[in-house]
């Protein structure tokens, strides 16, 4: 582990895995219009969105994609590793309410360029909504 407890690359391992929930709120969709400026009625208009194939406002694709980037940062590979690529497919809309679980697996290590591929995937009761890959720069107990 590096000194803020983050994996170094030679603690990597294909299968380690980590996951974060959060719950996401009509509060969050709001507050991440206004950081965004993505102000698609899709997630703030209710009158616009029940008139989509959607039924109603659903949440920033990118909003919930965040989630990945916690787990990546706060779990696996975890603190002092920086994000390098992300892959994403949104399968299934996310509404206010859900709690969507971010799930992050160690697919391939390439130690040599300190490099982690990890598969992603964000859930809600089970159901994929969204799926990609990422890659990580990570540190190494050999530079320490
Ligand atoms: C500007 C920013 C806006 C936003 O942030 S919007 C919020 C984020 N996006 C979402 O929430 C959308 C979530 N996705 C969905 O709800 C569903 O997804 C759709 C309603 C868009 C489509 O679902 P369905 O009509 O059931 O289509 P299917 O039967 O699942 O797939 C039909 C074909 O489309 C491909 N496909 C579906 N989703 C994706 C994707 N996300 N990326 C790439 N391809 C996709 C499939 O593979 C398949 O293809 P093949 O007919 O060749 O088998």
């Amino acid at each position: 582990m590096n000194p803020r407890n983050g994996y170094d690359i030679e603690d990597l391992q294909p299968g380690m895995s980590g996951s974060v929930s959060k719950t996401v709120t009509e509060a969050d969709i709001v507050l991440f219009a206004g950081i965004s400026t993505d102000v698609n009625p899709v997630h703030i208009d209710e009158s616009y969105a029940v008139t989509t194939p959607f039924g109603g406002r659903i949440a920033h694709g990118i909003l919930s994609a965040g989630f990945i980037s916690a787990v990546l940062a706060n779990k696996l590979p975890g603190p002092g590793t920086i994000y390098l690529g992300q892959t994403l497919r949104f399968k299934a809309p996310v509404r206010p309410g859900d709690t969507v679980t971010a799930t992050v697996t160690v697919k391939e290590v390439i130690v040599g360029k300190r490099r982690c591929i990890l598969d992603t995937v964000c859930t809600v009761d089970g159901k994929v909504v969204i799926e990609g890959e990422a890659t990580m720069l990570c540190t190494s107990s050999a530079a320490a």
